[in-house]
C-alpha cells in the first residue's frame, strides 16, 4: 500500500533539501513574447534575449557535461511491425485485427469528422513555406522548421514519404531487420499496409481531435504527388532526449516535475480512448518555458471507447495486438505478441524515468528480441540503484511490473474524486496485491499542484526545471547538430508522383488527409 509506504518514507523524514535541487517554478516574466492561453505557443517577432530564465536553468549549449554514449531508440531502425499468429486480419476501413472482432473507430478518410476539408481548395500547399532547417528524422521522411511565407509564423512540418508508406516493409527495410522479423507478415503485405496507411491518418485524426498544454498541436495537414505534410506547433526547447545527452541524468524533483506533465497528458489521451504507444525522450519535447509536450502519434490509436480505465471489467477493455513502439520503452505484453491495453504506456513511463534518473532505460540491447529475453530472466523485475529515493524506488517498482495484473492501474487510480471511492474502495477488497492508492497522491509527486496542472495554469504561468536557452528560434539551438546541419533542398520539392497503381489497388488512399484548424483555434495559439 502506497499510502503506508509514504507514511514509512514520512517516519523517515526523507529531506526534501538534501536529496532534490530545489526548484520552486516561479512566474515567468516575458515582457515581449504574446502568451497564448497555454504558454506554449509563440509570438515569432519579439526579441527573447532578455528572456527571465529561471535560477535552476541550465545552460544547454556545450557548457554542461557531455554524454555522448546516449543513442536514439528508432530514428533510423524502425522496430519491426508484426502480427501475431492468429491475427484475423482487417480491412482498413476501420475493423481491427482483434479477435472479438470488435469495432474501432476508424481513423481513415471515410470516417473522419467535419474538420475535413476539400482537397483542392482551402487547404495550404508546400509554396505556402520556407523552409528553414532540419529538426529531426523519423522513419518516414524529416521534420523541418518552415516559417509561412504570409505572416511568418513558423512551423515544424512533418513530412511523410507516400512512397515509405506504401512499399512493403520487406522491400524496404533492411536485411537485418528482414532476419529479426522472420516470423512476421512477410506474406502479409496488404495487412501491413493497412495498418501503415492506419497509423498515418491515426496521427492526423487524432491530432486533429485533441486539445492538451502537454500535447503537440496540429494546424495544417495536406499532400502532393510524393509526401503527406503536416504542419505542427514548433516545440523550440528540443527533445528530452537532447538535454539528457546533455546531463546525463537529472535530478529527482526535474524527474517529478516531467512525469507530472507527461501523466496528465496521458490520462487525458486515455479519457480519450487513444493509447499512445511510443513514450521515450525523443517524442518529449520541452516548449520555451521548459514544459514537457508529447509530439509524434505515429504509432497512437484510438479506440471506439471514449474511457477504458477499468480492465477488470472486459466491456470496457480494449485490447490491441500489434507489437509496435520502440523496445527498450516498450511493455512486456507488446513485446510478447499478447493483447494489450492503455496500461502499456504507464510501463513506458516507468521506463522513461528509470532513464532520466539512471541514464538509460532498465533494459537495453538491439532488437525487441534481446529485451524481452532480459526481462523474462529478471524475475524480481529491473535492477533499481540503491542510490534513488525511496518514493522514486516506489513508482519505478509500481510501473514496471512485467505482470499487467500487478502493475499499478493509473488510469483507475489516478486521483480522489467523490463518489467514485465507493466504487473503488468496494472493489479494493479483492484486489489482493493490487496497488489501489491514488497516482496523484505518490510522494514523489508532493510538490505537484496537480488542478493547477490539469488547468493548464502552471503550463501557462510558471517556468519548468529546465528553460531551453534560445536566443533565435529559427536557429533551433537545442536541436541535434547531426539534423540541424541536414540539407533540406532535395526533401522540400514535390518530386514525380509515385505510381500508386504498382503498390495498390486503390489510387485514391490518401484521400482525406488534408485538414485546417479553425480560425479561432489558429488565433488561439498564434
Ligand atoms: N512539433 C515539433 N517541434 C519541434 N520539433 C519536432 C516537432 N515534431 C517533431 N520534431 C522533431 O522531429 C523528430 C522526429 O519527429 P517524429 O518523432 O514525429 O517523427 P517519426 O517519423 O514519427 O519518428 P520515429 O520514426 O523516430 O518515431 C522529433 O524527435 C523531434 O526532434
Amino acid at each position: 500500500m502506497i499510502f503506508s509506504l509514504d507514511e514509512e518514507i514520512h517516519r523517515l523524514s526523507l529531506d526534501d533539501n538534501k536529496n532534490d535541487i530545489k526548484v520552486d517554478y516561479p512566474i515567468a516574466i516575458y515582457d515581449d513574447i504574446v502568451h497564448d492561453q497555454y504558454g506554449s505557443a509563440i509570438t515569432y517577432g519579439g526579441n527573447i534575449d532578455h528572456l527571465s530564465v529561471h535560477p535552476n536553468a541550465i545552460p544547454l549549449n556545450g557548457t554542461g557535461p557531455t554524454h555522448t554514449m546516449r543513442r536514439r531508440s528508432s530514428a533510423y531502425s524502425k522496430f519491426p511491425i508484426l502480427t501475431p499468429p492468429n491475427t484475423r486480419r482487417f480491412s482498413i476501413t476501420g475493423i481491427d485485427a482483434t479477435p472479438n472482432g470488435l469495432n474501432r473507430l476508424s481513423t481513415t478518410p471515410q470516417n473522419m469528422n467535419s474538420s475535413n476539408i476539400s482537397e483542392n481548395g482551402l487547404s495550404r500547399n508546400l509554396c505556402d513555406f520556407k523552409p528553414v532547417r532540419v529538426l529531426g528524422q523519423g522513419a518516414y521522411g524529416k521534420v523541418i522548421l518552415v516559417k509561412d511565407t504570409n505572416t511568418s509564423k513558423l512551423y515544424a512540418m512533418k513530412q511523410l514519404q507516400k512512397a515509405e508508406i506504401l512499399i512493403s516493409p520487406t522491400v524496404a527495410d533492411s536485411k537485418k531487420e528482414e532476419e529479426e522479423n522472420n516470423s512476421s507478415d512477410d506474406n502479409d503485405t496488404d495487412n501491413g499496409l493497412s495498418k501503415r496507411l492506419e497509423r498515418t491518418f491515426a496521427e492526423r485524426s487524432i491530432l486533429s481531435e485533441i486539445e492538451h498544454p502537454n500535447i503537440v498541436k496540429l494546424f495544417y495537414s495536406f499532400h502532393d504527388n510524393s509526401k503527406l505534410y503536416l504542419l505542427l506547433q514548433y516545440i523550440p526547447g528540443g527533445e528530452l532526449f537532447y538535454h539528457l545527452k546533455e546531463h546525463g541524468t537529472l535530478d529527482e524533483t526535474t524527474v517529478s516535475f516531467y512525469a507530472a506533465e507527461i501523466s496528465c497528458a496521458l490520462k487525458f489521451l486515455h479519457s480519450k480512448g487513444v493509447v499512445y504507444r511510443d513514450l521515450k525522450p525523443e517524442n518529449c519535447l520541452l516548449n520555451q518555458r521548459g514544459h514537457l509536450v508529447l509530439t509524434d502519434f505515429g504509432l497512437s490509436k484510438k479506440s471506439a471507447h471514449d474511457s477504458m480505465a477499468d480492465e477488470e471489467d472486459p466491456e470496457n477493455v480494449k485490447a490491441l495486438y500489434s507489437i509496435i513502439g520502440t523496445p527498450e520503452y516498450c511493455a512486456p505484453e507488446i513485446l510478447l505478441g499478447k493483447a494489450y491495453t492503455q496500461n502499456c504506456d504507464w510501463y513506458s513511463l516507468g521506463c522513461l524515468l528509470y532513464d532520466m534518473l539512471v541514464g538509460k532505460p532498465p533494459y537495453t540491447g538491439n532488437n525487441h528480441k534481446v529485451i524481452i529475453n532480459k526481462i523474462q530472466q529478471n524475475k524480481q523485475g529491473p535492477k533499481i540503484p540503491f542510490y534513488l529515493s525511496e518514493g522514486m524506488k516506489d513508482i519505478l517498482n509500481a510501473l514496471l511490473k512485467k505482470e499487467t495484473s500487478k502493475r499499478w492501474n493509473v488510469d483507475k487510480y489516478w486521483a480522489k474524486i467523490g463518489g467514485n471511492n465507493k466504487t473503488i474502495k468496494s472493489k479494493k477488497k479483492k484486489s489482493g496485491n493490487v496497488r489501489t492508492s491514488f497516482f496523484t497522491e505518490h510522494f514523489i509527486f508532493r510538490k505537484i499542484d496537480w488542478k493547477f496542472l490539469q488547468s493548464g495554469q502552471m503550463q501557462k504561468t510558471t517556468l519548468g526545471p529546465i528553460v531551453p536557452v534560445i536566443t533565435d528560434l529559427e536557429l533551433a539551438e537545442n536541436f541535434d547538430a547531426e539534423f540541424t546541419s541536414m540539407s533540406y533542398e532535395e526533401n522540400y520539392a514535390d518530386s514525380r508522383p509515385i505510381n500508386i497503381n504498382s503498390v495498390s489497388k486503390s489510387p485514391d488512399m490518401f484521400k482525406g488527409f488534408s485538414y485546417k484548424a479553425s480560425g479561432s483555434y489558429l488565433e488561439k495559439y498564434f
